[in-house]
């Protein structure tokens, strides 16, 4: 199913984000990409905020973030209330971070993980639905911290 996925990365991984908006086209998704628009040295807040906005916005479905380790832009995106985003290295976290989670941003390590395995996780990503069920109502206290019990 054609999807609006917004991307996003820093230096480290841009290299990686190009290869993937290229890729996530040819399949047929509309790709909003938030940049950076080359490989010079950038912050990975200001770009997993973009991220993150766009999804709150409704300006995409889904988003993928990147990063060299994926772990500085997925703390970033998850500042925003409005997402969900799920650090991931292999296909299997993708696949649970859609089913369990309701996961809308999937982050990856671009000096960590091939393109072949990004790939592999977006796909996983993009094909898995969310279960609901007892899973809805834990992901409602994702966005509600204060009515969980201390
Ligand atoms: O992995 C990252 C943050 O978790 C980012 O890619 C940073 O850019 C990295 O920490 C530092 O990269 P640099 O190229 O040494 O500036």
């Amino acid at each position: 199913m054609p999807r609006r996925i917004a991307i996003a990365s820093d230096h480290a991984a841009f290299v990686m984000k190009s290869e993937l908006a290229e890729w996530l086209r040819g399949e047929g998704h509309e790709v909003l990409d938030l940049g950076p628009a080359n490989a010079d040295s950038v912050d990975y807040p200001d770009f997993g905020y973009a991220l993150a906005g766009a999804i709150a916005q409704g300006e995409a479905d889904l988003g993928v973030a990147l990063c060299g380790s994926g772990i500085g832009i997925s703390i970033a995106v998850n500042r925003n209330p409005a997402a969900r985003c799920a650090l991931v290295s292999e296909p299997l976290s993708a696949s649970l971070a859609r089913q369990h989670n309701d996961a809308n941003v999937v982050a990856l390590g671009a000096r960590l993980i091939g393109t072949e395995m990004a790939k592999a996780c977006v796909t996983a990503f993009l094909d898995t639905d969310f279960l609901g069920d007892r899973h809805q109502r834990r992901v409602d206290k994702l966005s509600h911290p204060e009515r969980s019990p201390a």
